[in-house]
């Protein structure tokens, strides 16, 4: 649905994004992911030509451009959805659909995507943040695009909302359009993502389909024993580490639960406990940001 090749950005000399490359694939979501600074925005930006740079983007093989209605072709959701604070969110849609050429009644059609239709006549200066986070979504749905891209659309939601928005951007892929969601939070991301990109100093460092993550990542074993203090010598020894959660209670990484196993049965440690835990985003995601920041 959407491949970029070569994007590159540099502000006053000073390289933010170096040659990143990017696929949507069509009934998918796929998470973006990067520390602060990492060039997340600043690659949606140029992706949606809202940014000068190097590189080139094409939305089912052809610039945005070159599409008669680009509404209809992506929407983005950026932060904000600067309307006049006196505003209904109807009139406000309303215009948003005008500029995009879509006819008004597209309004209601998004209300009722966002779950809106019963607040439509607020102002936007009343609308809180997961209200006003529902109406960003419903302008970027307008066009009804095939593709749809989000920076950080879940900062400052409550649970509700955030499920709610999970489940609406599965049900979007899930029609064949392809989605791309920036997120620092990695576990909300997990529940979302069918595949993620790591960027990390303006480069793509990582990708991976969730699948793969536990192939990827390493995952951590749990254990429970009196004498953890045993334990840990023994598991520096082979290579792994060992990190105290409760009283009797550890984690290890960089060894297996069978390596702990037999481990602690060679030297009749008792454990109360073992359990291994897959790998998760968060695994994934620090194992690639440690060893990028340690190379460069
Ligand atoms: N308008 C600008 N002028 C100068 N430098 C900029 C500008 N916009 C971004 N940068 C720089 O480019 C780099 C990438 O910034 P960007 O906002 O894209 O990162 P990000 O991954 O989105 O970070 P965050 O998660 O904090 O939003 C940073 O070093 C930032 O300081």
């Amino acid at each position: 649905m959407l491949t970029a090749h070569g994007l590159s950005k540099e502000f006053r000399g000073r390289r933010a994004l170096s040659e990143v490359s990017l696929e949507l694939p069509p009934y998918t979501v796929t998470g973006f992911l990067g520390a602060n600074g990492a060039g997340k925005t600043t690659a949606i930006r140029l992706l949606l030509g809202l940014l000068p740079g190097r590189g080139e983007t094409l939305f089912m093989g052809r610039p945005l451009a070159q599409w008669r209605a680009p509404a209809g072709i992506v929407g983005a959701v950026l932060g904000g959805i600067a309307g006049h604070p006196k505003h209904s969110v109807r009139a406000h849609l309303t215009m948003v659909a005008s500029g995009a050429g879509t006819p008004s009644g597209r309004v209601t059609d998004v209300l009722d995507l966002v779950g809106m239709r019963e607040s439509a006549g607020m102002r936007l200066e009343r609308l809180s943040l997961g209200m006003a986070q529902r109406v960003g979504m419903a302008q970027a749905l307008i066009g009804d695009p095939r593709v749809l891209i989000l920076d950080e659309p879940t900062n400052g939601l409550d649970p509700h909302s955030v499920r709610w928005l999970r489940t609406f951007l599965r049900d979007f892929a899930a029609e064949g359009r392809a989605v791309l969601v920036s997120s620092h939070q990695l576990a909300e991301l997990e529940l979302l993502a069918d595949r993620v990109v790591v960027l990390a100093k303006g480069r793509v460092v990582a990708r991976a389909s969730m699948s793969d993550l536990a192939r990827t990542a390493q995952g951590r074993v749990g254990v429970q024993s009196p004498v953890l203090e045993r334990l840990e010598p023994l598991v520096e020894q082979r290579g792994g580490a060992l990190t105290m959660t409760t009283g009797e209670a550890a984690e290890i990484t960089g060894l297996s639960r069978a390596e702990v196993g037999d481990l602690a049965a060679e030297h009749s440690i008792p454990l109360h406990w073992l359990d291994e835990r897959p790998a998760s985003l968060e695994d994934f995601y620090l194992s690639v940001a440690e060893q990028e920041y340690r190379i460069r």
